[in-house]
């Protein structure tokens, strides 16, 4: 029996049986929560640069943080897939400290799989990965480390060019041996026609419902990320508000001293006091 529920391999094996059902999540208490629901894979996504740190973007973020994320993820969920999302210009420089930081994510971020960004021009690193016996998760489509030179977060793939360019880009990475491919803001139909013509399952964010899987951010499926709605999202909880309103009721109570309750206090034998107060 495997480690954990499912193996990179056997989310392959899954498509045109079940659809595949993936979220992020950074920390251990995340991964439990995701975990205990039975996800079908957690991805620790540098989308943390922006949900956990605050930065405006998925650039800043850096391996050493990713790989602290990943550790506590591993922890949370030990027995679930984990996938961790190398980090702009963790793999891009050479193929040698892309396997080195790979390795890091395996070694030290006990991951089972890594995803990098990009189409034919990281055919390369994924193939020399996949040879190293790294499992890569394929990202094309809107690839937000490529936003300052593809123009932003605008979806692709909506004029022939660039639908063609994720066509060969998927072709090539699944040749390459990615066990799987998100599909990030590509038009439906275009996705549908993708997935029809790989035997890799794809995993969709913002790609309509013919892919093989789903993969939402966590801080998006609860609601906790309220500023960033795009169209693709579903908050399935208005995370923020309900935390919010129990944090202000927390404050309400304190101010009105209604907590803490008698229940919440610890008790000390009356003879001690009497003791303490005889002292004085
Ligand atoms: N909370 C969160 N959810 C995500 O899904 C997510 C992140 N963060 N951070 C990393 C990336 C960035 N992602 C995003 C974020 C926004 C759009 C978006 O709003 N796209 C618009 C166009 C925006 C523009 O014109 O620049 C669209 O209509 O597709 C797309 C992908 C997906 N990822
Ligand atoms: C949105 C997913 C696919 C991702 O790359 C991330 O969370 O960083
Ligand atoms: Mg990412």
């Amino acid at each position: 029996m495997s480690l954990f529920k499912l193996s990179p391999l056997e989310i392959t094996l899954k498509k045109g049986k079940e659809k595949i059902a993936g979220i992020t999540a950074y920390d251990y208490n995340m991964a439990r929560l995701a975990e205990s629901a039975g996800l079908d894979f957690i991805l620790i996504g540098d989308s943390a640069s922006m949900v956990v740190l605050g930065h405006p973007d998925t650039y800043p973020i850096t391996l050493e943080e990713m790989l602290i994320f990943c550790q506590a993820v591993s922890r949370g969920a030990p027995n679930t897939l984990r996938i961790g999302d190398m980090p702009f210009l963790s793999y891009q420089v050479s193929i040698e400290s892309a396997l080195l930081n790979a390795g890091r994510f395996i070694k030290e971020g006990r991951c089972h799989a890594v995803k990098v960004e990009g189409g034919i021009e990281v055919v390369e690193i994924v193939s020399a990965l996949v040879k190293a016996g790294i499992p890569v998760l394929a990202h094309i489509g809107v690839t937000p480390q490529r936003s300052l030179d593809i123009g932003g977060l605008k979806a692709r793939g909506k004029d022939l060019e660039t639908a063609k360019e994720l066509l060969d880009s998927a072709l090539a990475l699944e040749s390459a041996g990615a066990f799987a491919i998100v599909l990030e803001c590509v038009p439906a139909e275009i996705s549908r026609l993708i997935t029809q013509r790989l035997k890799i399952p794809t995993i969709g964010i913002g790609a309509g419902p013919y892919t093989d899987g789903q993969i939402l951010v966590f801080h998006d499926v609860v609601g906790l990320f309220p500023e960033m709605r795009p169209k693709f999202v579903k908050n399935y909880i208005d995370g923020f508000k309900i935390f919010e309103e129990a944090l202000k009721t927390y404050q309400k109570e304190v101010k009105e001293g209604l907590f803490p309750e008698e229940k919440h206090s610890f008790k000390v034998d009356p003879q001690i006091l009497e003791a303490l107060s005889r002292d004085d």
